[in-house]
């Protein structure tokens, strides 16, 4: 039965209702019920297997629903698009492993990246525009490469090479960007680093973030999701869905204990 639309929020980017997933009869996600407004930077966290992959996955049309509604600046319904057309709708998704052009330079994958006509590189390089230049130097500043630009991409530590590719989604100036793990493997310094990145990114555009590193969470996260089996446990602030017991005993197997 089609349920009638909630009246829509204010600012709000996402809503998705009653999301049900199945995998050949598994329901990885299970009446979901979710909501994000422009400009936040959502975490995602919950045990293994609870479907935060999943989620992202819907978001970004890579794995389709077998019920439920995911609406997208209030009238998008993504269900009904291919994951190409969302990504050109303004949905990037960033996976764990950073896919990059190793024997290019940091500045070549830039420009491949930004949304323009196919072409050979030196083409593209002669094309450019002064605001695509522009932002090309915006984006490296933020991702903290500049004086990397020159530099061959696969001669970048692991941290550099997640910034690359955060930086080649953000240079298509996305309004929804999906991040899985972002500081997985990362060095103390890269991972600071990278929730100071995270920040910077959500003055501009949303982000929802799927994350392990309980420290990292605690750190950068303003507000965060549990998923368990399939759907929404708690959210809140970080200091809130710790106090909560549902959670706690989610992750520790405990109920009621701190
Ligand atoms: N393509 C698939 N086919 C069958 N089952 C799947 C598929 N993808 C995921 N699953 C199952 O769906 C459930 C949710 O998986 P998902 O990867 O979304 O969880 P997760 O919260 O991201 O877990 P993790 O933190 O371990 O990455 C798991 O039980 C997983 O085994």
């Amino acid at each position: 039965m089609e349920t009638s639309p909630r009246k829509e929020t204010a600012g709000e980017l996402v809503r998705i209702e009653q999301l049900e997933v199945d995998f050949d009869g598994f329901k990885a996600i299970r009446g979901l019920d979710f909501s994000l407004s422009s400009g936040e930077l959502r975490f995602l966290i919950g045990p293994n297997g609870a479907g935060k992959t999943t989620l992202l996955d819907v978001l970004c049309g890579k794995v389709k629903p077998s019920k439920g509604k995911v609406l997208f600046r209030n009238h998008v319904d993504l269900t009904k698009h291919q994951e190409h057309q969302i990504a050109q709708l303004g949905i990037g998704r960033k996976f764990q492993a950073p896919s990059i052009f190793v024997t290019l330079t940091v500045l070549e994958n830039l420009l491949l990246s930004m949304r323009q006509k196919r072409g050979l590189l030196s083409s593209l390089i002669a094309q450019t525009t002064v605001e695509q230049r522009e932002r090309m130097k915006y984006y490296l500043h933020m991702i903290g490469l500049e004086k990397k630009s020159k530099d061959k991409a696969g001669s970048l530590s692991h941290g550099e090479k997640q910034w690359l590719e955060i930086g080649m989604l953000l240079i298509q100036q996305p309004e929804l960007l999906l991040l899985d793990e972002p500081a997985a493997g990362m060095t103390d310094s890269e991972t600071e680093k990278t929730g100071e990145l995270l920040h910077k990114i959500s003055d501009q555009q949303t982000i929802i973030v799927v994350e392990h590193d309980m420290d990292f969470v605690r750190q950068f996260a303003k507000t965060v999701t549990v998923m368990h089996e399939g759907s929404v446990l708690c959210e809140g602030t970080m200091q809130e869905v710790q106090n909560d017991d549902k959670v706690a005993e989610v992750y520790l197997g405990r109920r009621g204990e701190r």
